[in-house]
Formats: C-alpha cells, sequence, structure tokens
C-alpha cells in the first residue's frame, strides 16, 4: 500500500493538493437544543438558507478541483451537517466517533456504516471523541483537541489505530469547544491559530512545533474564521475573517470566501461542514 498520489490544485502563488471531501445536506438542519454557546433554540434557524449556504460550500470545492462524496442525512439528527465529527480517516483507516451529547450519540454509527459499506477498515471508539472535530492531521503528526468534548484518551486509541504520533492540546475557551475552531492546518506542515483558545501549556507546544504559525486576532476567530479549510493553496473561509484573509492573501494563499451563517448558528463553519477521505492506494 502506498499513499494515494494526489493531483496538484493551484492558487495564488502556491501548488496544494486535490482532496476528497465527504459532506451531508443540511435538510433537517435546525437548532433544537443548546450544547454549545453559539446554539439559542429560541432563535431557531432556517433549514432552506442553511441548504443554500451549504450548497455555496459544496460549489466551491467542486469548482477548486475536489471530489464531494454525500452522506445521506437523517431525520432527527440536526447537527449530521456537520460531516468533520463523523470520524477521523487516515491512510483509509476510519476511526468512529463516540459523542459527548446524547443528542448527537447516533451519528457515530451512521458515519462508520457509511465508510463500512464502502470497504474501508473502521474502528468502534472506546472513548469519546468528535473526530475531526478535535483531530487535525498534518504530514507528520495528528494534533488533538480536549478540554471540552474529546477525551484524552481518545487522543491515545486513534494514535494506536491510526500509526502516527498524536499530539494533546487543551482548549479553555467554551466558544472554541472543538480544536477546529481555534486551528487549521495551512499545508501538511504549518498552522494558523488563535492563542487565547489555548492552555498556557498548550501555547507553548504550538510555539514549538510551528515558529512560523500565522496567528489570528479574537476577532477573526470570532467569526469562526479558523474554521477553515486549506487544500495547500486555496483556503476556504468564512467571509467574515476579514484580517485573518488579508494575511492569508499576504502569504500567497488563494482566499475563497464563504457565507455560512446560518450554520453558524449552531456553531459551524466551513470546516465542520467537511470531513476529509484520507484514503491509501494499493500501488
Ligand atoms: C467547528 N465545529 C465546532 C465542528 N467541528 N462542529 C460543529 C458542531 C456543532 C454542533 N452544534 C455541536 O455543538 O456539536
Amino acid at each position: 500500500m502506498a499513499l494515494a498520489t494526489l493531483p496538484a490544485v493551484t492558487g495564488g502563488d502556491r501548488t496544494g493538493t486535490a482532496r476528497h471531501y465527504l459532506m451531508c445536506r443540511p435538510e433537517f438542519f435546525a437548532v433544537t437544543y443548546a450544547i454549545n454557546p453559539w446554539m439559542d433554540p429560541d432563535q431557531g434557524a432556517d433549514a432552506a438558507r442553511a441548504v443554500q449556504q451549504w450548497e455555496g460550500l459544496r460549489r466551491a470545492y467542486e469548482e477548486l478541483g475536489h471530489k464531494v462524496s454525500l452522506i445521506d442525512p437523517v431525520d432527527g439528527l440536526p447537527d449530521m451537517v456537520f460531516a468533520a465529527n463523523g470520524a477521523l480517516v487516515v491512510d483509509s483507516r476510519v476511526y468512529g466517533a463516540r459523542f459527548t451529547h446524547a443528542e448527537r450519540a447516533a451519528e457515530g454509527p451512521a458515519y462508520l456504516r457509511w465508510f463500512a459499506d464502502r470497504g474501508f477498515e473502521t474502528m468502534e471508539p472506546a472513548h469519546t471523541n468528535e473526530g475531526e472535530g478535535d483531530f487535525l492531521t498534518l504530514d507528520d503528526v495528528v494534533l488533538a483537541g480536549t478540554g471540552f468534548r474529546t477525551d484524552v484518551a481518545a487522543h491515545v486509541e486513534a494514535q494506536e489505530f491510526i500509526g502516527r504520533p498524536v499530539v494533546t492540546l487543551r482548549l479553555v475557551d467554551p466558544r472554541f469547544y472543538h480544536l477546529d475552531t481555534a486551528l487549521f492546518p495551512l499545508d501538511g506542515q504549518n498552522v494558523a491559530y488563535y492563542p487565547g483558545a489555548f492552555s498556557e501549556g498548550s501555547r507553548n507546544v504550538l510555539r514549538r512545533m510551528f515558529p512560523d504559525a500565522v496567528i489570528a486576532t479574537e476577532e477573526d476567530a470570532a467569526v469562526l474564521g479558523l474554521n477553515a479549510v486549506s487544500d495547500g493553496a486555496n483556503v476556504v473561509i468564512n467571509a467574515e475573517a476579514t484580517g485573518l484573509s488579508l494575511e492569508l492573501e499576504r502569504l500567497g494563499y488563494t482566499v475563497v470566501p464563504v457565507d455560512l451563517s446560518e450554520l453558524r448558528k449552531a456553531g459551524g463553519g466551513p470546516k465542520c461542514c467537511t470531513l476529509e477521505i484520507r484514503e491509501v492506494s494499493a500501488a
């Protein structure tokens, strides 16, 4: 088995790689419960508008040359649109999610079944974890969040299963309850992040690991600007994150702004809607 050779994509001054994403159309999207500070059931959300915005995100990926696969949404699981939370997929091995809150519990088996039905090697987790919401994969390491959702025991379990080093990072601000609200990989080697979301020890770890990281302001983090998706050349990002977008352009990335304001009412952005399928090819 060898790593799948991914076609190149270009954007700005940089070259990235084409990706394969799994997404879930938000047909049953709603805000009927509150499990994070962004959610207000009294305000609710508009599913039709969410679908429209989500279609814009899907189109953006396809226009950039990425492949998008779809999982069927399930009535009664309004947060299932946040595919990133459904699993962690590295080298065609699928580490399943086990959600913190009962409201989302049924999503884990639904995502795992999707992968099992397509021949992926899957693992049912013994420990609480919310998939790529708290596991972000770089070339040589997986960064893993804890503090609000994912247990440290799941970091150890994932490391054993996928065979890549997993580095624990502690989140301390409830607005940034998943790692992917506070940090995103720019490519396989570098990241952008908001230091205020992390404990002092984790800030030191990040400084040491990523001396050239892009540091985001609280203003950009507060519109979920760090819930972005980069292919190494193009960064798909919430349109409101204007400061971070300018900085990324200055560094030679092409910024692809999207409006996901309806989905933000549940605490999600572009990355939350996107589960990367990292495959190996038989070589
Ligand atoms: C970037 N984030 C946070 C995600 N990866 N997922 C969004 C999950 C939203 C859901 N209402 C929840 O609170 O679980």
